[in-house]
This record gives structure tokens, sequence and C-alpha cells, in this order.
């Protein structure tokens, strides 16, 4: 993907086939699904080997975790079906090894700065706030921001409104997006994913 070209965009958290379908629908580059514990937006591997078989071949599908061990990730992900990798907790390069040598797509999600994508062996690197989730931006605006090299992905706190601004101000190659197409918490709203995809795509770097 050249500079000039329509941002990589992810809609993060899907739950039911609705969603998925409008996602898809309106241009959605890969749609996540979550199997971290504890979130209002986690679902089960028979769950998401449903969603993820309407999603066409040539959109990602990506499972999402946390503090979760190699054989939980490799059982959820075999299970599921889903054919990239989110993780939002503190493994190192190791864990990334063992997943890398089993042919999966790696997302590594990290709050803390990074000077460059790829150093976990990760292909795509996803600066996120220290409470993924949430919807709480973090400092991607503020001067002492810089931002990695490579191919990152910008999450935290984006919606509609905001995502445009975000992507001109950090020159991310992509974002993602989980809370700020939600009317309430853990539901998602089709009239929001349609323009906070269009907001994105209509951004050019
Ligand atoms: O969505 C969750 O509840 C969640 C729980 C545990 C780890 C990750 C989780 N979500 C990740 C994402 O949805 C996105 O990668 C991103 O954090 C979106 O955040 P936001 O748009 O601020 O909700």
């Amino acid at each position: 993907m050249s500079e000039s070209s329509a941002p990589f965009v992810k809609i993060c958290g899907l739950k039911t086939a609705h969603d998925v379908d409008v996602a898809v629908g309106a241009g959605a580059d890969a749609v996540g699904f979550v199997f971290a514990p504890g979130s209002p937006r986690t679902v089960d591997a028979a769950k998401a080997r449903e969603l993820a078989g309407r999603v066409p071949a040539g959109v990602l599908t990506v499972g999402v975790f946390r503090g979760q061990s190699v054989e939980e990730v490799r059982r959820l992900t075999e299970e599921s079906g889903v054919r990239s990798v989110q993780l939002h907790g503190d493994e190192g390069p190791e864990y990334y090894g063992e997943l890398r040598a089993e042919g999966r797509t790696l997302i590594r999600a990290t709050a803390t700065a990074v000077a460059a994508a790829g150093e976990y062996g990760e292909d795509l690197l996803l600066l996120d706030a220290p409470d993924p989730g949430s919807g709480k931006p973090w400092n991607w605006a503020s001067e002492e921001f810089t931002a990695p090299r490579g191919r990152w992905l910008l999450a935290g706190g984006l919606d509609p409104d905001n995502v445009g601004a975000a992507l001109l101000a950090t020159g991310a190659w992509g974002v993602d997006v989980s809370s700020g197409v939600e009317r309430e918490r853990g539901v998602k709203s089709p009239e929001l994913i349609r323009a906070f995809l269009a907001a994105a795509r209509n951004t050019r770097r």
C-alpha cells in the first residue's frame, strides 16, 4: 500500500452476524473477535467460527487475546478458524516466535513507546491505550509522541468524528476501533460502523 492510499481499517469486538455483514459490506479490511476473558465483547470459539465463516477471504479475521497461554491461543485460533492473532498481554519475543513458527499472522498490541514495527516478529504493530477496548484515548496528538517506523495501526478512543484527524496527526498506516462504533458498551451500531469506515476511507495521508 502506498502512503496516499486509503488506510487499513479493523473493526473489533464484533458479536453478531449482522454487525459482521455491516462491517464487511462497508469495506472493513479486518474484523476482530475478542477471546480475552472478562470483556462485554467476549465470544467463544463456536460463535467466532460462525461469524468468521461469513467473512470473505480478502478480509482478515482476528482473534483478540490478553494474558492467555500459547496453548489457549492455539486452541481458540484453530477451533474458530480466525486467520490472525492479536496479543494485548506482556508476551515477549519468544512467545511471538512460537506462534509465528506455526504460520500465524500476528498483531502485537502495546501501550508503550516502540521504535519500529516488527521488533517481536509481528506482522503488524498496534499502538493502543493502556486499557484496551475502553474507548479512552491516549496522547497520540501530543508533541511527545513519536510514531514508530514501519506499518502500524492506531487504536484507543477513535470514533467517526476524530479518526480523520488521528490519521493525519500520526501518519498511522491504519486504525482499529471498538467502543467508538458502539451505541452502548459491547453493542455495536451499524450506523457508527458505516460512518467510521467512511471517515477513515476518505482520509488521505
Ligand atoms: O474489547 C475489549 O474489551 C478488549 C479486551 C481485552 C483486550 C483487548 C480488547 N479489545 C481490543 C480492541 O477492541 C481494539 O484493539 C482497541 O483496543 C479498540 O479500543 P477502543 O476503540 O478504544 O474501544
